[in-house]
C-alpha cells in the first residue's frame, strides 16, 4: 500500500478531529483503530486508567517511552497543569513525524517535547540536556524488553525520586515478565496491577503502576 498505517491514522485525525481539541483527536484515533485499522495505541479503556493516574499524580515533569503516533502523549499532555511538560522518546523517525503532527493538531506542542532517539542514549542525558532533576511520572509503552533495563537506567541516573510513579502498558499482552517480576519483588517499589484489555480487543491486558520508594 502506498501510505503507511500511521499516515492513514494522521489523515483520520486531520479529517475528523477539531484543531486544538485534544478530546476530538483522542476520539478520532480510537474510532479509526476500532472501525478501520487496529493500531498499538494504549486506547480508550486503558487510556481511562492512564488518565486517572495522571490526574492523581498531576506531574510537573513527565516522561513517556514510546510515542508511536502520539495518542498517549495527547492523553497525558491534555491533563498536565500549566508549566508542566511531557518529554516523549520516539526511536522511529517516521512515527516521530506523525506523532509531532498529531500533537500539533491537538494544540499541545507547547507541553510536549518529542525527542527522536533511543531511550538508552537519551535517559542518561535528561539532566544536562533538559535540566530535569527527577521525573514525577513515567509512562512505559515502548519495546517490552526495554522496560526493565530502562527502569534500572532511570534509577542509576538519579531520575526517580521518592513517590515517582511508573505506569507500564502491556504487562500481560504482549507482556513484560522480567519488568513485572522486578517491580513486584523489589523493596524499592510499591506495585499494583490494573486489569484491563488489549486496546480495541477483548484480549486480556493491564497496566502496572509502581511507586518508587527510593
Ligand atoms: O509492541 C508494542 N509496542 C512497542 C512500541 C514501540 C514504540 O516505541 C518506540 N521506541 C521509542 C524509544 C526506544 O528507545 C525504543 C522504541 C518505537 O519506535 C515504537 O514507536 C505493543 C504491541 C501490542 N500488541 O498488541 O502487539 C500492543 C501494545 O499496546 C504495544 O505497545
Ligand atoms: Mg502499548
Amino acid at each position: 500500500t502506498r501510505t503507511t498505517r500511521p499516515q492513514r491514522l494522521l489523515r483520520a485525525v486531520q479529517k475528523n478531529a477539531t484543531r486544538n481539541n485534544p478530546l476530538s483527536v483522542i476520539s478520532a484515533i480510537d474510532d479509526f483503530c476500532r472501525h478501520r485499522e487496529w493500531a498499538m495505541n494504549v486506547g480508550d479503556e486503558k487510556g481511562f486508567i492512564l488518565d486517572s493516574v495522571v490526574n492523581e499524580v498531576s506531574p510537573v515533569t513527565a516522561l513517556e517511552l514510546g510515542a508511536y503516533c502520539g495518542y498517549s502523549a495527547v492523553r497525558i499532555a491534555r491533563l498536565l497543569p500549566p508549566g508542566a511538560c511531557l518529554i516523549t522518546l520516539e526511536f522511529n523517525p517516521d512515527y516521530a513525524a506523525i506523532a509531532r503532527q498529531v500533537i500539533a493538531w491537538a494544540g499541545l506542542e507547547d507541553k510536549v517535547q518529542l525527542v527522536e532517539g533511543a531511550s538508552g542514549d537519551w535517559i542518561p542525558r535528561m539532566k544536562e540536556h533538559f535540566g530535569i532533576e527527577t521525573f514525577d511520572f513515567v509512562f512505559l509503552d515502548h519495546w517490552k524488553d526495554s522496560y526493565l533495563p530502562d527502569t534500572k537506567l532511570l534509577e542509576e541516573c538519579g531520575l526517580l525520586r521518592k513517590g515517582t510513579v511508573l505506569l507500564a502498558d502491556n504487562v500481560i499482552c504482549p507482556g513484560a515478565p522480567d519488568y513485572l517480576e522486578y517491580v513486584r519483588k523489589s523493596l524499592s517499589y510499591e506495585s499494583r496491577f490494573f486489569k484491563s484489555h488489549l486496546e480495541y480487543t477483548k484480549a486480556e491486558d493491564g497496566l502496572e503502576k509502581s511507586v518508587y520508594l527510593s
